[in-house]
Formats: C-alpha cells, structure tokens, sequence
C-alpha cells in the first residue's frame, strides 16, 4: 500500500521489514505520579524487560512483557502512559515549559497533553481541545487517571477556536489519514477513502493557521501528523508558509532526535527548501509507528490574524468556571478533615471550581479562560449528592491515601469481591467508619469510593475503573498462584501493608 512512497523513504527494504514484524508496546513514565526506578522496578519484579529510549529515558521500550503493560495496576494508577516511541518525539520537539500556556489544539485521547503538562511539571496551563465528543471521555479519563491538575479542557473546532489568550506554544497535531499505525491497526492498512483524502489537507491547513494565529509572537507551533503522504505533511507546510509572507519560520527539531529530513519535491511539485528540517519518522527508524513533526516559529503577527478576542455567541449561556471558589475549597479542605482524617495539605496550590451541575473540580489554575467552550478543570473531587458530596474514585486516588477515618484496607479477595458487586461485612482493615462514602485502599493506595451502610461496604466506583480493576486483581491473582505452585512468593504480593513509592 505505501508503494509510491518508495523513492522518498531513506531505506526502503528496512521499512518494508519493520512494517511486516509486530509492533512493540512502550510507555511513557508519568512523573507526576511516579518514580522511574521504582516502577521500573515494579515492573520488571513481575517479569518485564524495559529498555529506555537514549534520546528520552522515561520513554521505555517493552522488550518483554509477560502480559500487556495495560493490565497492571500501575497503569490503572496513572503512573505510566502506553505511548508509542514516535508519538512521543512532537511534544518534544515543542519543548513545554514550566508556568507556560500551552494549547493542544486536537488533544484525545490525550497522550501529547499528558505528555507536555507532565514536562510542565503541572505547571502553566494545558488546553486540551478536541471536537469529538466520545473522545474527550477518554482525554478526561486519561487527564484525570495521571493526575494533571493543570489542564483545561475544551470542545471546540480548533479550526474556530476561540481567541482571548496568547499562547507561549500550540501543539497541531491534526487529523490525518494515519498510514504511520498501519503496524498495530487494521483500519490504518485498509486506508483512508479517497474522499478523505482530498478533504484531510484542507482541514489540516486550516487547522495549523489557527494555531498559528493563537501562538503569541515569539511562540512556537509543532505540526504533527502519524502518516506518511507528503499531501499531508510538507505540502500542508509549505502552503502556510508561503501564506505567512515571512511571519513564520521552520526551526531544526532538538538535536538527537531520530528521524530523516523533510522531502522538497513530490509528484512533480516543489516545495520550499525551509520543509528539509521537518522530520519524517518511519517505522524502521524507533521500531514504532509512523510520524512527521514540523517545528515553526511565529517571528511576528501572521497575515490572517485577527486582533483581540472573540467575542461569545449571544445566545451562549455564560461560562460556568472562569473564576475559583475560596470559600468553597474552605468547605472542601473542612470535608477532607471530617469525613477522612486527611490535613488539607493533600490538595495545597490547588483551587476549587464549582461548574453548574457539575460538582467539584481541583485545579492548580488561579483562573479559567472564559469560553464557552470550557469543559472541565483539572480533576474532579466530588459531585452534588443530594445535600451532601459524593467523592469520585479519582478525587479519592489521587488525595485521599493518607486517609485515617472512613477507609477501608483491603486484601485483593475482598477487593475482588467488592468490583464485582457484593456487600462485605467490614474488614479488619476497616478504620472508624461512619454510615456513608469511604476509601478503598489497597497495598496502601486508595483505589476509589465505596458506600459503607452501617452493617455492609460496597463499592462505588464506576463501572469501567471497576471493570479495569478487576480484570487486573484477576491476573495478578494468577501470576501469584502460578509463583506459589512453583515454591516462591508472588512478586508484589505482600498485602495491604504494601505502600508504594
Ligand atoms: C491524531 S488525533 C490526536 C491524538 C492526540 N493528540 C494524542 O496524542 O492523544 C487527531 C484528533 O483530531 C481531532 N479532530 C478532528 N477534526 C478536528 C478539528 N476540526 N479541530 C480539532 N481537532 C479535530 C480528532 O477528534 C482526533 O482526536
């Protein structure tokens, strides 16, 4: 299928080898949770061969894997992020910095904003901003499971997206015809429609001059896409530039970075000489999938730019989260104390925001832009429940560990049990409970809510995490009975009293 790339790929039959072997899993450590010798540690302790990428070493390879990295409860825990090697090369070539303001502008599932506020160090702003409206379920599941409290998410076309903020730098990593997953997706070897095709460029220009217009002056935009065809890649590039009459220039990617050169010809077309110091990443190159990454500069105000902020659409009801609630992160800090024994230094730097309906949501942001696009802020804590709060699952994953009061330690039986919907008499792990929401701990990490009704505990978390759960408690109860019939102790098995890193 990718015959006509034939002259431009830099080793044709390597490409052709690679394509024809299975792709493997990397992850991605996700600092805000984790420590990397420590889960590297974990991990390997349970049978996997990790081999960290030179050119990103929280970018680890899975040369073994006893079973897939995705059902282990560190990944369930967000300490890692299964992102495959090409696909983490464009957050590096924008280079997020602490305290910026950074825009994704098509975001889900989530891996390159994950990625970038991880850089960040949780710090700045990341706006995640995608159109699909199933698919910001799974950039909020993705948002919250690694513990970003710094993101904003949005619905919006990011051809449209609304102005009113200068962004230090806009990741545009834009729809494509995906020929670079052919490796791990059917869909992707079947190809995109010719339809597609010829409507992909238009969107994907559209889309690089919007962020272009919303990068500050100075700022940097990264043009991304996972396929090969240069109609996609240099021709959308060099179409832009050519309309920035000079507002805009093509930066070399940081040094060390895998990859070969941009092409400058292609079907008889010429391109500008500055798409040479694009990257084209091939599936040979990382043993991964497939990627181009451009890196622009905006020296000054691009010709197509408008001045000053959009203004909202009249009948557009009024944003719900522009500014934090003092007075309720008192109430949140008093409910933490009441209800689990926790200080309120669990959730320092961080400010409370109340969305209509929406519950409380936790966010290292002193203040949300004021679009109507909004969706969320940061990690939500709790939801309305009748006159009272209900905690989420994530609320209490992320800051509720430490709790000494309504929280019940568990074995995994009890555990497995409570996921697949039966009532438990209290543990003996149980801890001054009181008729209402609790913490389920287990090996010393709070793992969501549970309802305890006076006599029996439940749980509450939702379907899905509990599903993931349990699918995970299953194998490792098999990995443990496999090691205990071959004479040795399971691997991380060591109880409740297990506390992690
Ligand atoms: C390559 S995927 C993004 C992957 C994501 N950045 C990540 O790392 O997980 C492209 C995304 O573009 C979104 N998209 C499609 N049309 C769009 C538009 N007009 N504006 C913004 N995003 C769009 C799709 O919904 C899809 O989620």
């Amino acid at each position: 299928m990718f015959e006509r790339y034939r002259t431009i790929v830099d080793d044709w039959d390597a490409f052709q080898a690679s394509l024809a072997r299975p792709q493997p899993a990397t992850l991605r450590v996700n600092r805000l949770k984790a420590d990397p010798g420590a889960l590297r540690a974990r991990l390997e302790e349970r049978g996997f061969r990790l081999e960290p990428y030179d050119w990103y070493p929280d970018l680890w390879r899975v040369a073994e894997e006893p079973f897939s990295p995705a059902l282990t409860l560190e990944h369930w825990l967000g300490w890692f992020y299964l992102q495959e090697a090409a696909a983490a090369l464009p957050v590096l070539a924008l280079d997020p910095q602490p305290g910026e303001t950074v825009l994704d502008l098509s975001a889900a599932p989530g891996g390159k904003s994950t990625q970038m506020a991880e850089r960040m160090g949780d710090r700045g702003m990341v706006v995640a901003n995608d159109p699909d409206v199933h698919r910001l379920a799974a950039l909020s599941h993705n948002l919250q499971r690694l513990g970003v409290t710094s993101a904003v998410i949005t619905r919006a076309d990011g051809r449209r997206f609304p102005g009113g903020l200068a962004f230090d730098r806009v990741l545009v990593d834009a729809p494509c015809s995906a020929e670079g997953n052919a490796r791990r997706s059917r869909r992707a070897r079947q190809g995109a429609s010719r339809h597609q095709r010829r409507r992909l460029p238009a969107v994907q220009a559209a889309l690089l001059r919007r962020g272009l217009a919303l990068a500050r002056p100075g700022g940097v935009v990264v043009y991304a896409t996972c396929t090969f065809a240069p109609e996609e890649n240099e021709a959308v590039v060099d179409q832009v530039l050519r309309q920035a009459e000079g507002s805009v220039v093509v930066e070399p990617l940081p040094h060390g970075l895998p990859g070969a050169g941009g092409v400058t010809a292609w079907e008889g077309r010429r391109f500008l000489p500055d798409v040479e110091a694009c990257r084209r990443i091939y599936p040979h190159h990382l043993d991964s999938g497939g990627m181009f990454v451009a890196r622009l500069r905006k020296r000054g105000p691009v010709p197509w730019e408008e001045r000053g902020p959009e203004p909202a659409g009249a009948d557009e009801p009024a944003p719900a989260w522009t500014e934090p609630d003092p007075g309720l992160r008192e109430q949140v800090v008093e409910w933490l104390r009441r209800e689990f024994g926790l200080t309120g230094s669990e959730i320092d730097g961080l400010h409370a925001y109340g969305g209509q309906g929406q519950g409380i949501w936790l966010a290292r942001l002193p203040r949300v832009p004021g679009w109507t696009a909004v969706r969320s802020a940061g990690i939500r804590l709790a939801r309305a429940h009748g006159a009272t709060w209900k905690p989420t699952s994530f609320g209490l994953m992320h800051w509720a560990s430490g709790a000494s009061r309504n929280v019940v330690d568990l074995d995994r039986p009890s555990l497995e049990g409570l996921l697949q919907g039966r009532q438990i008499a209290a543990p003996p792990g149980a801890r001054l409970l009181r008729r209402g929401w609790v913490v389920l701990r287990y090996r010393g990490q709070a793992v969501g809510c549970g309802f305890w009704d006076g006599t029996r505990l439940r749980s509450a978390l939702p379907h899905e995490r509990a599903g993931e759960l349990s699918s995970i408690l299953r194998r490792e109860s098999s990995t443990s009975s496999a090691v205990a019939a071959a004479g040795h102790p399971a691997p991380g098995d060591q109880g409740a009293g297990d506390r992690q890193a």
